[in-house]
């Protein structure tokens, strides 16, 4: 038995002794359930804390029975520390078993060097056997990294061979065999194996706004679900679950990442699109389509405008003076008083709802210096009944009329007048057929999110304390602003995105415009650009077509040393794509089919018809068939072991940034990329394959 064997048997050891403290965990988090809803002090609070013990104990209940640690820290003053994705201690007070990886103590795992050890000695990382749900993990080997030892020192390592898909097998480098290893199912967590360019995005301060332009797989969804992660720990007061908000681009992207933050111990965070988001907080439903060119003109950062000057068109100054009868006398106040009133309260621009009510508390004012010099002075009843008199209250809905977001929206598109838009562009939003009233508008997405500008405008919302915002480029300026204003003004933002990927008309071309709209100006900006998701081969493809898409982002370069790319011309496509699918069903992993948007009925139907079962996107529950077939429009931040990538002539024909389109549909592959067409390749596709 070598030394390494010995260490393995410890180290199994101590993953029992670390097993049965998690079931003591369990046990007495169980146990305060119950008790804790005893001693608290009252009603609500033994609600609250009672949720609290109870998703508690539920958390560590439905812990999988994964490892409990994926890494360990020998340090050079005789300390060493396991790592693992939640703290594991036999009592509270003691010192843990296993350290969280958000602890600081745990950074130096990630980011220790021989040429910077940070005070560690060796670094050591676990193999584990795959476990099926029930069964205790199984721990097949180690590797050690002596970092006080001279730079040229390979890692050693050991373990037993481990079976298909395992992360045991030390003859690669564990690090190497997670990156390379076949997907299937849901995105994993990558706490065992973040890099340090990624530690640093991940464990960057609170108060820190980061924009992170990553090429294709360079980890920006798992960077900022890791972040997410970190800031819950690190700061629970300042961000709790009700004050994190996940964006992504859509529902097939948010379930396929929806295990992440459950697996690092995080449940409950709120993960939606921005479309969503915004829906559910104007309360409607998107029930009518725009044309492209009232779209536009709808995302445009002038809508701002236009729809500020259309509220406030609304406020009008007094035409005569303020006459209250009170008792036996008649306080009255010029009109010109009463103006100016008014436009002091416009100059201050507070939101709207607000304007409203200063407006009706100058004009008590006015009143009460009146009553005050005549009757002396008047009490607090006085003041509250005069501000809710009809002459007041007709007054103020004259000068400052109450109005909701429905009204001044029905009423722009209807006649929009604003000189900011051109002639074009207000007849591209004017309404051909106007409701009778707001009430029964049928509004489009896009209204929704002008509704939403509007409602900030006649009350600020509450933010949330951090925002972490996937595929980013995507957004329009108006989005942007939606983000903007539901990120407290001490909150900040995790921006994730690629502007090689941006496929929407008003997709961002320079971040540091598109930050401006996202309310942090000054964000960090920092680039990722090794890819842990697309091989070689294939990067190299689809660097040569990012040349073509007229975006300043540094190119991608891969850190996985397999991958395979063919492009073949075909004869018939749909057989050519059973035949490729039910070639890949023979390897392991997942199997994506990615069609022109057009064609993915026919190809998923020429698919059923051969009896190959198949998902939709984003449908990742236990069960579901390997192959997945989309379309190109629904593949942004997806991956699949394989993919069949078919016509992508009619992918970038498809639309007017088809080119990005196609660099999105070629970056899903983690092992194999397999082009297949009828028709001529996409010129830029042709010149990158040399193929003519
Ligand atoms: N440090 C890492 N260790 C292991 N796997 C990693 C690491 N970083 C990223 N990955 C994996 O690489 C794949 C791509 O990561 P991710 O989806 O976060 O990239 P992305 O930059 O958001 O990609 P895209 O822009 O194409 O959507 C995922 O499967 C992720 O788990």
């Amino acid at each position: 038995m070598t030394p390494l064997d010995h260490d393995l048997t410890r180290e199994r050891a101590f993953h029992d002794t670390c097993r049965a403290a998690l079931e003591r965990m369990v046990g007495a988090a169980e146990e305060r359930v119950v008790t804790g809803e005893d001693v608290a002090a009252s009603g609500a609070d033994a609600e609250a804390l009672g949720y609290h013990l109870r998703s508690h104990a539920k958390a560590l209940r439905e812990e999988e029975p994964g490892p409990l640690f994926f890494g360990r820290l020998d340090h050079s003053d005789g300390r060493h520390h396991h790592i693992g994705r939640r703290r594991i201690s036999t009592h509270p007070a003691e010192p843990p078993l296993v350290v969280d990886w958000r602890a600081p103590v745990a950074r130096a795992f990630y980011q220790a060097r021989p040429d910077d050890p940070q005070g560690v000695r060796v670094r050591r990382r676990f193999g584990w056997a795959p476990h099926s749900r029930g069964d205790a993990a199984d721990l097949t080997g180690l590797e050690d990294e002596h970092l006080d030892a001279p730079p040229t020192a390979e890692p050693t390592g050991t373990g037993a061979s481990p079976g298909p898909g395992a992360y045991g097998d030390t003859s690669r480098g564990l690090l190497a065999a997670e990156i390379e290893r076949p997907r299937v199912g849901p995105m994993r967590d990558i706490a065992a194996t973040i890099q340090p360019e990624q530690d640093d995005l991940v464990r960057a301060p609170l108060g820190t706004s980061l924009c992170v332009q990553g090429a294709p797989g360079t980890g920006k969804t798992a960077v900022g679900l890791h972040r997410a992660a970190y800031l819950l720990y690190t700061h629970p007061r300042r961000v709790d679950r009700g004050g994190l908000l996940i964006l992504g681009p859509n529902r097939a992207f948010l379930a396929y990442v929806a295990e992440v933050l459950p697996a690092l111990g995080e449940r409950d965070v709120r993960q939606t699109t921005v479309e969503e988001e915004v829906a559910r907080a104007v309360g409607h439903e998107p029930r009518a389509e725009d044309t492209a060119a009232a779209a536009l003109v709808k995302h445009d950062a002038r809508m701002a405008g236009v729809l500020r000057r259309a509220l406030y068109a609304r406020v009008a100054a007094p035409t005569g003076e303020l006459v209250l009868p009170d008792g036996a006398y008649r306080w009255r106040v010029p009109v010109d008083e009463l103006a100016a009133a008014v436009e002091r309260v416009r100059t201050d621009a507070p939101p709207y709802a607000v304007g409203r009510e200063r407006v009706r508390h100058r004009f008590v004012r006015a009143l009460r210096d009146r009553a005050e010099r005549r009757a002396g002075p008047v009490g607090a009843a006085w003041e509250r009944r005069v501000a809710r008199a009809r002459p007041v209250s007709r007054l103020v809905d004259a000068c400052w009329p109450k109005v909701t977001p429905e009204q001044v929206l029905a009423e722009v598109l209807a006649d929009p007048r604003d000189e900011a838009l051109s002639p074009a562009e207000r007849a591209a939003l004017r309404l051909p057929r106007p409701s009778r009233s707001y009430r029964s508008a049928r509004w489009t997405a896009a209204d929704l999110l002008l509704l939403d500008e509007l409602a900030a405008l006649l009350e600020r919302p509450a933010g949330y304390g951090h925002i972490v915002v996937d595929e980013a480029q995507d957004l329009s300026p108006m989005q942007c602003r939606a983000v903007a204003r539901r990120t407290a003004a001490s909150g900040s933002l995790t921006v994730l995105g690629d502007l090689a990927q941006g496929t929407t008309p008003w997709a961002a071309r320079d971040w540091r415009e598109h930050l401006a709209h996202l309310g942090r100006p000054d964000a960090r900006i920092t680039a990722l650009t090794a890819g842990y998701r697309v091989p070689g081969a294939v990067v190299d493809l689809a660097n040569r077509l990012l040349g073509t898409l007229d975006v300043d982002v540094p190119p991608a370069r891969s850190v996985r040393r397999d991958g395979e790319v063919t492009v073949r011309r075909v004869h018939r496509l749909e057989a050519a794509v059973v035949d490729a699918v039910r070639a890949a069903l023979g390897r392991d992993g997942s199997v994506g089919v990615i069609t022109p948007d057009a064609a993915y009925e026919e190809l998923r139907g020429a698919l059923t018809a051969a009896g190959v079962a198949t998902s939709h996107p984003g449908d990742v529950t236990a069960g579901t068939p390997r192959v997945t077939v989309l379309p190109a429009g629904l593949a942004k931040g997806l991956e699949y072991d394989h993919v069949v990538l078919a016509e992508p002539a009619a992918v970038v024909e498809a639309e007017a940034r088809g080119a990005h389109r196609l660099y999105v549909a070629l970056t899903r592959a983690v092992s194999r990329l397999e082009v297949l067409h009828t028709r001529p390749l996409p010129r830029e596709l042709a010149d990158a394959a040399g193929v003519g």
